[in-house]
């Protein structure tokens, strides 16, 4: 997929991971549209990116994916504004095992909420161009992070549901790829967010667990992890595939075709 020109939508996108993204994404020739319910960063980072790419590349606009009518309200505007939606990235998500159905709501709600009003502008049966939508997992939706039961699920959910979205595009010719980024830990303010126990909660005790990992194979900048979304965004081969990065690679996961290909053992029932 050539990005130049092509209209984008990025939630989450006023800092840390959404923000590189954002900024991948001009670089390649893009129009962003940036969606973050953080109204001051969101508009400081408007006002650095009319700096460096003109005031025409980019719109902010404040909005809470947990919303419905703030979501699809922002999509039609985006739509008004830019005439269609050709990529979209659900990135917005937080870690609070706390307030554990704010995390659901956000991690997972979100990216079923923008995934759903995003087809309506984007699939092919309604008018639309066709695109790919990029949904933003974590390691954590392919094995358990026990300091963040919520977290994993909600991860473990975005791959499930996209996994299944992208074989419903395919079968029902929407023309829209949909695909899965699963970023090991990433220097950002979601991961400095694990070391308070306001978002671990009873968990906290075992954040040792996450610092080790990280002791033992590093963190990601977030400009590697968006070499991988492009990935992802460009490779018109790919659907319903899911890229996982880490310090040492990035690799697409394979899925057995059926759930009796997973390794198995038998158990007797008599
Ligand atoms: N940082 C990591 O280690 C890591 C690793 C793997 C995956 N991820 C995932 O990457 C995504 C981005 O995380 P990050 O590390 O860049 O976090 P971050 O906290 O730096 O940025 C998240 C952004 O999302 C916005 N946001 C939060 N709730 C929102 C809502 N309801 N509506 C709209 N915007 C909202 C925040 O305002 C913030 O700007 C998340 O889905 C996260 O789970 C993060
Ligand atoms: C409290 C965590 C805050 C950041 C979470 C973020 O999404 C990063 C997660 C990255 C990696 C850990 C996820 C799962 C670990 C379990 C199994 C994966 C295999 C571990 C390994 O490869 O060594």
């Amino acid at each position: 997929m050539d990005l130049k020109d092509k209209v984008c939508v990025v939630t989450g996108a006023a800092q840390g991971l959404g923000r590189s993204f954002v900024e991948i994404l001009l670089k390649n020739g893009s129009k962003v549209a940036l969606i973050d319910v953080n109204k001051s960063l969101g508009n400081e980072l408007k006002s650095t990116l009319d700096q460096e790419y003109g005031r025409d590349r980019t719109e902010f606009y404040l909005a809470d994916v947990t919303s419905e009518e703030d979501f699809k309200g922002v999509l039609e505007k985006i739509v008004k504004t830019f005439g269609r939606i050709d990529i979209l990235c659900n990135n917005a998500g937080i870690i609070n095992e706390k307030h554990w159905e704010k995390t659901i709501a956000i991690n997972l709600g979100g990216v079923v909420r923008g995934t759903y009003l995003a087809l309506e502008h984007m699939k092919k049966e309604n008018g639309g161009n066709g695109g790919v939508i990029v949904n933003v997992s974590s390691m954590a939706g392919l094995g358990p992070l026990p300091m963040a039961p919520i977290y994993t699920a909600t991860k473990h959910g975005v791959v499930g549901f996209s996994r299944a979205m992208a074989a419903v595009s395919k079968l029902a010719n929407y023309g829209v790829r949909i695909n899965i980024l699963c970023p090991w830990f990433v220097k950002t303010s979601l991961l400095s967010s694990m070391s308070s126990e306001e978002h671990i909660g009873s968990f906290f005790p075992l954040k040792g667990i996450a610092e080790t990992m990280m002791q033992n194979r590093g963190c990601l900048e977030a400009d590697v992890v968006a070499k991988a979304f492009l990935v992802l965004v460009k490779d018109e081969s790919k659907n319903g595939d899911v890229l996982m990065i880490d310090p040492d690679e990035a690799v697409f996961v394979s899925f057995p075709e059926r759930a009796k290909d997973f390794s198995t053992t038998p158990v007797s029932l008599e």
